[in-house]
């Protein structure tokens, strides 16, 4: 019987799952979207319960839709929107709130008491992160303080804390009849709560923001022997399949696209765009604004770290275009406009709609559209969007050349962005280096399949994994330096237009 691994993605817009065989070839696939809730401005929250039966039906839709029975999957790897965060009660599995997205910013005055109390880099040596709305502790306090009942479970031991990985995992594992209790050391490196050196929860943390410590799942490597599961029969899989695998999507995509040796490097075009470089064994600090997070630990070996640069909006702008201007009804189609005009006729949109985040770390930014003229219509704007991403994107490679002290010489790309020729094409020639996209371009999905398919002996290594790599396509930088460099002086000037906004 031909046996394969399944790979849940639990994504910002939507939820996958993935069937992939040996080759690291897809054979099954389902995908839903969920709603994006705006309470207020600036506020993001999902329905966790939502998500959960979204992920059941893709499971289902997936096995249905390939022929494949779940007992065929040898095991099951999870990767997932970082930095969203989930309450719950132990007993019932019911939220005390929606789930608080990693775009929210609610938790400014949060941030704000913190910095002023030690500064925006008084947890950086400790956690690799600059104190900012982006991760999960400040979400959890904001539940804590705000919804008394939370508070009082916490305070009986009753409530669980989770990323969506966790959510997922616990659910899976059979939920409140005593399912797992887990975050991947890759996940937990998003909470501003786990020291990135001994890979434990910091009590010092917990202290200053008032956690208490026995609502934190359990810390393990992204890939486990040990697994997490079985999954139960009675769910979605129909069958108990191990479930050994989770990594944040981010770094999920580094493993997918077996960026593994210290210097490689990808950009991953979603939502939000997030170029991650491997920097080996160590913690490297940032000097220029780029976070350190791990990048995947093995069971049984050392973990890995990298730099990341995080960009909040990217394909989000594209989003935005459609739903609130209603410019065009398909992502896809942004294309077709940005390509009526030569350039954006001296415009330029920074989406600082979550505050900018790497290598800024501005919660007082707002977007902005600057350079406006008579000239500037639709098919401008569409352009300027895609640029944005390619600019934000030579924002976060110039502060990783100066962190890493090596000149980026390829970036592999992937995620829903990469479809755009225009886009990449233009990444290419700002960045002035070639940006390369593989054959399988979900490897968010495939690096959680990686990590459970190590872990389960059904990949013997590395070199079964370097084997399924393959380029599709690689764009080469044909600008002039010129034209390059005055279009990112200008960028720079719209990007300084963004700051001071709110207070
Ligand atoms: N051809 C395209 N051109 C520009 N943007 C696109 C295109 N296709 C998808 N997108 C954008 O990519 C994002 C979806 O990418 P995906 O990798 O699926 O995201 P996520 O994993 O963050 O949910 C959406 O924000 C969408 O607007
Ligand atoms: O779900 P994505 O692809 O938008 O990724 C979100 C990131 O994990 C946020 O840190």
């Amino acid at each position: 019987m031909a046996t394969y691994i399944g790979a849940i993605d639990q994504g910002t817009t939507s939820s996958r799952f993935i069937i992939f065989d040996k080759h690291g070839r897809i054979v099954g696939m389902d995908q839903k979207e969920h709603r994006q809730i705006y309470p207020r401005p600036g506020w993001v929250e999902h329905d966790p319960l939502e998500i959960w039966k979204n992920t059941q039906e893709v499971i289902a839709g997936a096995l249905a839709k390939s022929g494949i029975r779940g007992n065929q999957l040898q095991a099951v790897g999870i990767t997932n929107q970082r930095e969203t965060t989930v309450v719950w009660d132990r007993h019932t599995g019911k939220p005390f709130y929606n789930a608080i997205v990693w775009q929210c910013t609610r938790t400014h005055e949060i941030c704000k008491q913190l910095m002023a109390e030690g500064g925006q880099d008084r947890f950086r040596d400790i956690t690799g992160l600059p104190v900012a709305t982006y991760f999960s502790g400040p979400k959890i306090k904001w539940i804590l303080d705000n919804i008394p009942e939370a508070r009082n479970a916490a305070q009986q031991g009753d409530a669980m804390f989770g990323t969506i990985e966790t959510w997922i995992i616990w659910w899976l594992t059979g939920g409140p009849r005593g399912g797992a209790h887990v975050t991947d050391v890759t996940n937990a490196s998003r909470t501003m709560l786990m020291n990135l050196h001994t890979l434990t929860w910091d009590e010092d943390i917990l202290s200053v923001l008032d956690i208490p410590d026995q609502g934190l799942p359990r810390i393990v490597p992204s890939s486990d022997e040990a697994t997490w599961g079985p999954t139960c029969e009675d769910g979605p899989f129909g069958a108990r399949i191990p479930v050994c695998g989770a990594v944040g999507d981010q770094q999920a995509a580094l493993v997918g696209q077996t960026c593994f040796a210290p210097g490689e490097a990808k950009n991953t075009y979603g939502t939000g765009c997030f170029l991650l470089m491997h920097t080996g064994h160590k913690p490297m600090v940032s000097r220029h604004g780029l976070i350190t997070t791990l990048a995947y630990q093995f069971s049984g070996r050392k973990p890995s770290y990298c730099l990341e640069g995080s960009i909040a909006i990217a394909g989000a702008l594209v989003q935005w275009l459609r739903d609130n201007l209603n410019m065009f009804d398909s992502a896809p189609q942004v294309e077709e406009l940005a390509r009526q005009v030569e350039d954006t006729g001296g415009m330029y949109i920074v989406p600082a709609f979550s505050g900018l985040f790497a290598p800024y770390w501005r919660p007082d930014a707002r977007g902005v559209m600057v350079g406006l003229t008579r000239y500037i219509n639709k098919n401008h704007i569409a352009r300027a969007a895609l640029e944005a991403t390619a600019y934000q994107t030579r924002d976060i490679v110039e502060a990783m050349n100066k962190d890493s002290g090596v000149k980026l010489t390829k970036l592999k790309a992937d995620g829903g962005m990469v479809h755009n020729n225009l886009l990449m094409q233009f990444q290419a020639n700002i960045l002035d280096v070639p940006v390369v996209r593989p054959k399988v371009a979900e490897t968010t999905c495939l690096g959680a399949a990686y990590a459970a398919g190590i872990a389960s002996g059904y990949w013997s290594g590395r070199e079964d994994l370097y084997n399924n790599w393959e380029e599709d396509i690689t764009w080469y930088p044909d600008m002039l330096q010129e034209v390059r460099d005055k279009g990112y002086q200008g960028w720079q000037k719209a990007v300084a237009r963004t700051l001071d906004w709110e207070a």
